[in-house]
């Protein structure tokens, strides 16, 4: 039996991988502590769909490490007053975590680490998050990248490290120490929302493993051409576990490593290799955030800064409601408000639409997404939306404007994901429903469509909107120049 070490527990909700858990069992008897603080996440503490998905996921561990006989603590409150109790009660000999990369977490556990190591306890922390760390890629001169494929060919040439053993056993501390339940944090909304939600995901480590494999087993070998159709559903949905850490985007990558050279195929091969670039994409999206903090609010193109932003309510409320009398942009935000979840296509033509139709600030499409994705990641939402507004990571020459027509023809040709989640919309032959406003009023009539009323007309007309939106932009670059 060693001494106690307690084991911070963030954004690393599971078994497999965790070295900040496994080295601490290694090293003494692990306590692992679970400390609920909405301060500590500053303005970026849980939407209504992560709270869900935290209850259940934290639910879950604590149940596993239950039945291997450990016991995680839970606390809410104040981060270093309730670190600064429990070190009172548990007498440890050091506290360990696993590393977290957001700016204002960045800064706060450096000050937690200060506090712990000035009690002579001994502080170590682990990656567990990502592939490679913020810092591990640079350029040669040591600036960070801004432009994806440089920082893709540069993680190539990196080696991942290993997954350390999945726990399998605890020991408990003598002493008894008080815990919360996972209710008494309050993460489950009064108004019962969230039962679309609760029947899509099984929000628990081994919901994510089984997803993997199903992944693996139906959709992976299609995954380069079926990822971009929302209605094929050829994508992961892993999103919301890694958001959590239920699970390890490095056991992920060593395994297709692994299976790839096994298997012989090139096929397989290609697939994997497309997989894990969108792992990468993540990755890349913290390097960006820990590199350039303040992107969570302001342009990482400086060019944006004074790009002239509308205010406008009822716009803003129709997108977010999926009333905007464009099928797909509807369909999304219906899929996203229903589940928690919306398909990375349709985040793009959404998202585009906003900021370039409506000319809505990202900032408050971030918002709303924050809220209401059950795998909102302050890395993942920054780095979409401002790819989309143009003020962030893209190479791009132009000012790319998505068609939410156009799009819809091509990615949902045979609109079954807008029947999916605009049922009214159901019986539009597909001719029209990609633009439901042409429609001869007689086949309206036979739809059982009445336009205004039913479904509504667009709430801005697409050309004009374009247009207003290059306008905006041309404006911008000219005021640059004078
Ligand atoms: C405006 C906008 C906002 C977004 N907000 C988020 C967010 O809050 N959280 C989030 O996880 N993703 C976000 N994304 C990225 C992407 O849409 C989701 O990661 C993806 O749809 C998740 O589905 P999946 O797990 O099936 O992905 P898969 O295609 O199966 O990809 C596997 C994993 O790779 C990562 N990944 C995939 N695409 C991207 C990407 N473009 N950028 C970064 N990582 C990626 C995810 O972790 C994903 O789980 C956003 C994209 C846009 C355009």
């Amino acid at each position: 039996m060693g001494e106690p070490i307690l084991v911070w527990i963030r954004k690393d909700l599971r078994l497999v991988d965790n070295p900040a858990l496994f080295h601490a069992l290694k090293d003494g008897i692990a306590v692992p502590v679970y400390i609920y603080d909405e301060d500590y996440e500053r303005e970026w503490s849980l939407g209504g769909a992560s709270k869900w998905w935290l209850h259940q996921a934290l639910s879950d561990f604590e149940s596993s490490i239950h039945k291997l006989g450990g016991k995680l603590i839970i606390r809410y409150g104040d981060t270093w007053s309730q670190l600064h109790e429990l070190i009172h009660e548990i007498k440890p000999k050091a506290i360990y975590w696993n590393r977290r990369y957001e700016p204002h977490i960045v800064e706060k556990d450096q000050q937690i680490e200060r506090m712990t190591s000035s009690k002579k306890l001994d502080v170590k922390t682990f990656n567990a998050h990502l592939l490679h760390e913020p810092w591990e890629i640079a350029q040669k001169n040591g600036n960070p990248y801004k432009v994806f494929t440089a920082y893709y060919k540069a993680t190539q040439k990196q080696l991942v490290s290993n997954p350390v053993p999945k726990i399998t056993q605890f020991s408990k501390i003598e002493r008894d120490v008080y815990t919360e339940s996972v209710s008494d944090l309050k993460l489950l909304p009064t108004i019962n929302w969230t039962h679309t939600i609760e029947k899509t995901w099984n929000a628990t480590e081994n919901g994510g493993i089984s997803l993997f494999k199903q992944f693996l087993k139906q959709k992976m070998m299609s995954y380069e051409s079926g990822r971009d159709f929302p209605a094929k559903s050829i994508h992961s949905s892993l999103s919301p576990y890694f958001a959590f850490g239920q699970l390890s985007p490095r056991v992920l990558y060593h395994y297709l490593l692994k299976k790839a050279q096994t298997m012989h195929s090139a096929s397989f091969q290609r697939q994997s290799e497309q997989f894990l670039r969108q792992l990468v994409w993540r990755d890349f999206a913290y390097h960006l955030l820990y590199h350039f903090p303040d992107t969570t609010v302001s342009s990482l193109n400086p060019l944006f800064t004074n790009f002239k932003w509308e205010k406008h309510e009822k716009h803003f409320n129709a997108w977010k409601k999926g009333q905007t009398g464009y099928p797909l942009v509807d369909a999304g935000m219906r899929q996203l408000w229903q589940t928690g979840f919306m398909h990375n296509r349709v985040r793009m033509v959404t998202s585009s639409f906003l900021v370039k139709h409506l000319l809505i600030h990202w900032k408050e499409g971030a918002q709303w997404f924050w809220d209401t994705l059950v795998d909102a990641d302050l890395a993942n939402n920054t780095l979409g939306w401002q790819w989309i507004a143009g003020s962030g990571a893209d190479a791009a020459p132009y000012f790319r404007i998505f068609n939410p027509i156009t799009q819809s023809e091509k990615f949902d040709h045979d609109a079954e994901y807008i029947k999916m989640w605009v049922p009214e919309l159901r019986n539009l032959p597909n001719t029209y429903i990609h633009k439901p406003w042409e429609t001869p009023q007689n086949v309206l009539n036979e739809a059982g469509i009445q336009l205004g009323e039913t479904y509504p007309f667009p709430i801005v007309e697409h050309k004009a909107a374009r247009a207003r939106a290059l306008e905006r932009y041309h404006e911008l670059k000219a005021s640059q120049k004078t």
